[in-house]
């Protein structure tokens, strides 16, 4: 290993996942956190020679070369602003926060100008393998040398580097992060309102609908600061959530109005334009088998049939917006790609969207559900629009307090369930580079 000392800012849940792998590499790693959680983090990291933990992040600045911010979004400018003037003469400064906007706007503002700026995002959460991830790499104002050496550090994750511009980034993670957040957290938001546990009603086991439920959990069982900083900060992501709350409220209403043509005829419009360049040879990412092992309670006799108004509504923003989803594979989420997976999985069955569908026109069983979801995607839309940062803290912290009993659990499954579709994506990939 290099001489080069890591430094990091914030050792929060990513922050440590970062320090001990980038340590376990052989590096050094200067960190620090808030002055309170000191004593804590120097008995946590006790037993690691190269990790020392600092007062505070003027000591983390001065002594270290590649000096990486991992705070809540919303805190990035006035700690940088504290303590990017401490930087050392030459070295190299990167974030890690999930929206770069008001990361790069804090490094142009408050760093010394003989500083380089040489970002970064890996989108997984802290407990993911970073193996084979999307690891973004944004070098904004840094020479190749720097770039290199912030590489070399990061090589220990395995991960697949992406290099992009900082407006690319948020662009990209508002289609692919942003909007299927808002997604989980209204269905989060219905199930809630209607004072349901997803997982005690039958209707909501087996197959797609586990993925609904174990994502709306594990989001909600995360901190609300990650969401609402990477929905109300970037500045590319009202727009998409704005599109997703118009979307289900249109679908909905043309279900309520009984409008079998017309919504047959937006949905096969979208279908085609969000999959119609798909080849019948290239595979489902997701099957309903794999997906029926990963219940959180006892999968009824008969599938029940659901209009799936939350992955139609999906669809139709994508189309709306002219997105096609398969373009953001290399900077995508294992969220992202299981949610893109379950919505294919409906779109490329010719059978289930048509029961969908006739279910959306005939069938009321779940239009109390919808209901709530239609409010739930408008609110949320309406909290992110408005920049309101208390008001979606108030509202996902409810929620979360709602299912916390369940967390635990829905963490386990839920991570046995992401384990098992990547590894299974990954082997299928290979299957086919082979085959070309
Ligand atoms: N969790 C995830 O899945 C992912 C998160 N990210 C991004 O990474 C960043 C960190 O996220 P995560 O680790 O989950 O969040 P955490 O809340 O776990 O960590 C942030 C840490 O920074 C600390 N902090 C705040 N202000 C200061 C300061 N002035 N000096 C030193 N430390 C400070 C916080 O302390 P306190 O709690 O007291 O404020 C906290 O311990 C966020 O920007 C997030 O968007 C990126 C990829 C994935
Ligand atoms: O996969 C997701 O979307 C997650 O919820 C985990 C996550 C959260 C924030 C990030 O910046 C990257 C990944």
């Amino acid at each position: 290993m290099g001489d080069a000392v890591v430094g990091i800012i914030g050792m929060g849940d990513m922050g440590k996942m970062y320090a001990r792998r980038i340590a376990d590499a052989g590096w050094r790693v200067h960190a620090c956190d808030i002055p309170e959680k000191y004593d804590a983090l120097v008995q946590e990291f006790s037993d690691r020679k190269n990790i020392t933990i600092l007062q505070n992040g003027h000591l983390v600045s001065r002594s270290s070369d590649w000096i990486m911010y991992s705070v809540e979004a919303k805190s990035i400018d006035s700690v940088v602003a504290r303590f990017g003037p401490s930087t050392k003469q030459g070295a190299i400064v990167g974030g890690q926060t999930s929206t770069k906007a008001p990361e790069i706007a804090a490094f142009d503002k408050h760093l010394p100008k003989d500083v380089d700026v040489v970002s970064c995002h890996s989108l997984h959460g802290p407990g993911v393998d970073p193996k084979g991830q999307p690891l973004v790499i944004i070098k904004h104002r840094a020479s190749q040398k720097s770039v290199d050496l912030v590489e070399q550090i990061l090589s220990c994750f395995q991960s697949k580097y992406v290099h992009l511009s900082a407006e690319m980034h948020d662009r990209i993670t508002a289609d692919t992060q942003a909007v299927t957040h808002a997604a989980f957290l209204s269905m989060g938001s219905a199930w809630e309102a209607n004072k349901q546990f997803p997982w005690e009603v039958p209707r909501y086991i087996g197959g797609i609908e586990n993925v609904k439920m174990n994502i709306t959990l594990r989001i909600y069982s995360n901190k609300w600061h990650v969401y609402a900083g990477l929905a109300i900060l970037n500045p590319s992501a009202k727009r998409q959530i704005g599109q997703y709350a118009e979307s289900v409220t249109e679908l909905f209403k043309l279900m309520l109005g009984g409008h079998r043509k017309e919504l047959t005829e937006r949905i096969h419009a979208a279908r085609a334009a969000v999959f119609g360049t798909r080849k019948v040879e290239d595979e489902l990412l997701l099957h309903d088998e794999l997906l029926d092992q990963f219940s959180l309670g006892e999968k009824p006799a008969q599938k029940v049939r659901n209009n799936h108004l939350s992955l139609l509504a999906m669809v139709d923003c994508w189309w709306k917006l002219g997105i096609v989803p398969y373009d953001h594979m290399i900077c995508s989420t294992p969220l992202f790609r299981l949610w893109l997976g379950i919505t294919e999985y409906l779109y490329r069955n010719e059978d289930l969207l048509n029961e969908s569908i006739d279910n959306a026109i005939t069938d009321s069983t779940f239009v109390a559900d919808d209901l709530e979801f239609t409010f739930a995607a408008r609110d949320w839309s309406n909290r992110v629009s408005l920049g309101n940062l208390d008001g979606y803290r108030e509202k996902f912290e409810k929620i979360q307090q709602y299912f916390s009993p369940r967390f635990a659990e829905a963490t386990k499954v839920g991570n046995e369930m992401i384990k098992t579709i990547e590894e299974n994506l990954r082997a299928r990939k290979a299957e086919q580079e082979a085959k070309e």
